[in-house]
């Protein structure tokens, strides 16, 4: 998705302007982006949280990333396809390898998306494949 998310000291943001292939009902955004986004924002904040805690700059090695266990997604509005999307993220617990997230979407000042992420703390080995993709 290629998502920056951002954290604040308190949540994380992120922010995505869908593009008009990103529809399936004509004027609405398409729902599996939305989960995407959710999934991928949701393993962000777990992973800025990590650092958070811990004292460390985001992003420094040795890594602290995070794999989705889980992704619940609830879909209370349509979404407006046009208007840039906010994203937040904020921990709802935090234990061991686990960090659970509630993140919910933005558009225009109102909450059309729901959903609650289980991360857990990816492997070294998966670490390394994605370090020596590039
Ligand atoms: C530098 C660039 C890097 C960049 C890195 C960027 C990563 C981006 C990832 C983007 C998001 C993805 O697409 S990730 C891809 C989709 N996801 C996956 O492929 C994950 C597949 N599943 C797995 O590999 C595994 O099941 C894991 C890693 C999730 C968990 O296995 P494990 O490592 O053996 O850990 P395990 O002991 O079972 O679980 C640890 C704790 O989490 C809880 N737990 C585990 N699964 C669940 C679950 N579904 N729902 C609730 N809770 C769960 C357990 O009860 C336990 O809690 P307690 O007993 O401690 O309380």
């Amino acid at each position: 998705m290629q998502i920056k998310s951002v954290w604040d000291g308190n949540e994380a943001i992120a922010r995505f302007t869908p593009r008009p292939y990103h529809t399936a009902v004509p004027g609405y955004v398409y729902g599996g982006l939305l989960a995407s986004l959710i999934d991928c924002h949701g393993t962000g904040t777990a992973s800025a949280a990590a650092y958070a805690v811990t004292g460390r700059e985001p992003g420094t090695a040795p890594y602290l990333r995070y794999l989705t266990a889980s992704l619940r997604v609830n879909f209370l509005k349509p979404t407006p396809l046009g208007p840039e999307l906010v994203i937040h993220g904020r921990v709802k617990e935090m234990a061991g390898r686990k960090v659970v997230v509630e993140a919910w979407i933005e558009v225009n000042g109102e909450t059309t998306v729901q959903g609650e992420v289980v991360a857990v703390q990816a492997p070294d080995h998966m670490i390394e494949a994605l370090l020596n993709r590039a």
